[in-house]
């Protein structure tokens, strides 16, 4: 793949509370170095898909970058969704799961190098209840934990501690069926994870079978809350438990609560209580630029 010719710069100015004056700079001094045409876009919350589709038809770019978190990173990939343009990532959010798993660097200087290069790979991504996910979402005790740290006062490692604690005694057990390409299975659950990716953007491997681009997903249960059983799991243990931790591989999934709802989240948002979740894979659904070591990393 060559270097990009036509960069649309897409910046969420409020992601990660940071600015981005210097950001920009740069790679507007890259545009005149590497002589490659730039526009930018700043969101505002509100018109974005508009304004980006706009921009895609009148400046016709072959490379997309997204400065901003998750939330920006797959709104931007839900829209540029099955068109010849490679998205390039800049993450600014506070967990940045994407990008953690295609091994992109949080410095945004290695970013912006990575995100103008020439390494490519290929992304499924998720239809999950109407919406895109591209890397974990979740049923259980981990949207629990997302809507805690939303809801709690201390931010950053410190706060997210304190809500794993206060998440995990209040854990409790849903009644689920699972429904994959090939099976039905009833059970007790924890947690259902749907993981088209290998980790959480903290770095936590919880599917050490997962692809990006395979054409597949995993929905992961643990059909009841067993300490050693859960620190391997998370851990990226492959020797898990059966009776404990299972493993579905599969194109589509559907996740019944059958007794009571479940707190459900998508790539660390969350997203409330669920009666049933509909999932189908997005086989390639958009190239994006990784730093060499990630390509065609299966
Ligand atoms: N100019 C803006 N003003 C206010 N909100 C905006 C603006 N531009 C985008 N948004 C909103 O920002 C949200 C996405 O934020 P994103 O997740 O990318 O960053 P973040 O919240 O800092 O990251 P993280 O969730 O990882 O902490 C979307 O809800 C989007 O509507």
């Amino acid at each position: 793949m060559p270097f990009p010719k036509k960069v649309l710069l897409v910046v969420n100015p409020i992601a990660g509370d940071v600015d981005k004056t210097e950001l920009i700079e740069n790679i507007e001094s890259k545009a005149k170095s590497q002589g490659f045409d730039l526009a930018v876009y700043r969101t505002d919350g509100e018109n974005d898909r508009q304004a980006i589709e706009q921009s895609l038809q009148d400046f016709q770019p072959d490379r997309v970058l997204v400065a901003g978190g998750d939330g920006t990173i797959n709104q931007i990939a839900d829209i540029l969704q099955g068109k010849p343009v490679t998205m390039g990532l800049l993450p600014l959010g506070s967990a940045n799961g994407l990008a953690t798993n295609l091994g992109i660097s949080g410095d945004w200087q290695e970013s912006v190098e990575v995100a103008l290069g020439e390494h490519i790979s290929c992304l499924d991504g998720m239809m999950i209840n109407g919406h895109l996910g591209l890397h974990l979402s979740d049923l259980g005790l981990n949207a629990r934990l997302v809507k805690n740290y939303e809801e709690g006062e201390v931010r950053g490692k410190w706060g997210y501690a304190k809500e794993v604690i206060r998440t995990l005694s209040e854990h409790d057990l849903f009644r689920v069926r699972i429904t994959t390409d090939t099976e039905t299975v009833e059970t007790d659950a924890t947690i259902v994870i749907l993981a088209n990716a290998t980790m959480y953007g903290t770095g936590v491997v919880i599917n050490p079978e997962g692809n990006l681009c395979d054409g597949k997903f995993e929905v992961i249960v643990a059909t009841r809350f067993d300490i050693i059983e859960l620190a391997k799991l998370i851990a990226g243990a492959t020797e898990l438990d059966p009776e404990v931790v299972r493993t579905f591989c599969t194109t589509h999934a559907e996740i019944e609560c059958l007794e009571q709802q479940a707190l459900f989240q998508i790539d660390g948002e969350f997203m409330g209580p669920v009666d049933r979740v509909k999932a189908h894979i997005l086989p390639n659904m958009l190239s994006v630029a990784v730093p060499a070591v990630t390509e065609g990393v299966k």
